[in-house]
């Protein structure tokens, strides 16, 4: 028998980690049927503490992005209950759930997805304008200036690097000041150098502003960056490590013999 979830998260908290930015419980996630079934999410329960970086690592398949699309209410779920803050996702009808992904959920994601026609400052205020929200100047002056951007504002994503462009949608997802940020595989297309720079940067954000962040990843050196490291394999966790660093994340990775873990 299963544990009878509450419905509400409300002052929820994990032993040692502090109250909860996200949560999800028992979540099951099945793609296809009868033969092409894939049991994406098996039954996983774990919680995102709030003012802390964790990775979500594991081998391709293993169920990194579903989890990640599910705590951020962009893909459904077959079972069990999901969190963000106090709010039940399932109990949102879909124009309350876009309004609370739009108000309190930022996304960075591998492949920039900036505007190609819009300035950098004109992408970072883009879904402040969207929802018709003044930003805080000062906020967004914080925030410009913390990624180093002040001289690129005018320029259009082609006009600027791909570490550049990676800082703009950085500064994009900050500038609302959501509750949670959700960065999948952030430094995928990026040299290491610059990969460093915003992986700093993510950090420096969770130390100095309180964000909370949830960051998918292959790397081990892009782990090392968070508080805490979740590890997936075939849809469930099964195992989790504070303070990581790059070689102990490789050291447990290659315990779980999972294939294609390269050191970087
Ligand atoms: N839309 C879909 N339809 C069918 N199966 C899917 C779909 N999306 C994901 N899957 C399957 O669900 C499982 C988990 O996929 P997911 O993308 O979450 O893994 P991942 O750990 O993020 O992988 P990667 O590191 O390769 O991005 C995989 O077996 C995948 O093939």
């Amino acid at each position: 028998m299963k544990n009878t979830a509450p419905t509400s998260a409300e002052g929820l908290e994990q032993p040692g980690a502090g109250p909860l930015a996200a949560q999800v419980r028992e979540i099951s996630k099945i793609y296809g049927t009868g033969d092409a079934e894939v049991i994406a999410l098996d039954h996983v329960t774990v919680g995102i503490p709030k003012s802390r970086f964790t990775a979500i690592m594991g081998p391709s398949g293993s169920g990194k992005s579903t989890l990640m699309h599910c705590m951020a209410g962009l893909d459904s779920i077959d079972s069990g209950q999901v969190f963000l803050g106090d709010v039940e996702l399932s109990r949102l009808d879909d124009k309350r759930l876009t309004r609370l992904r739009r108000d309190k959920v930022g996304f960075v994601f591998q492949a920039f997805n900036l505007v190609p026609t819009l300035t950098a400052l004109e992408n970072i205020t883009l879904p402040m304008d969207i929802a018709g929200r003044k930003p805080d100047t000062n906020w967004l002056d914080h925030v410009i200036d913390t990624v180093g951007l002040r001289p690129r504002l005018k320029h259009r994503p082609s006009e600027l690097s791909g570490g550049q462009q990676q800082r703009v949608a950085c500064a994009r997802a900050l500038a609302g000041r959501p509750e949670i940020i959700f960065a999948d595989e952030p430094t995928g297309n990026l040299d290491s150098r610059s990969g460093a720079e915003i992986l700093s940067f993510l950090r420096n954000s969770v130390q100095e502003m309180g964000q909370t962040i949830v960051m998918v990843t292959h790397d081990p050196a892009a782990a090392a960056y968070s508080d805490e490291v979740l590890f997936l394999t075939d849809g469930r966790i099964v195992d989790q490590m504070v303070e990581p660093t790059a070689e102990k994340v490789l050291e447990r990775m290659k315990g779980f013999d999972l294939p294609g873990v390269t050191a970087s």
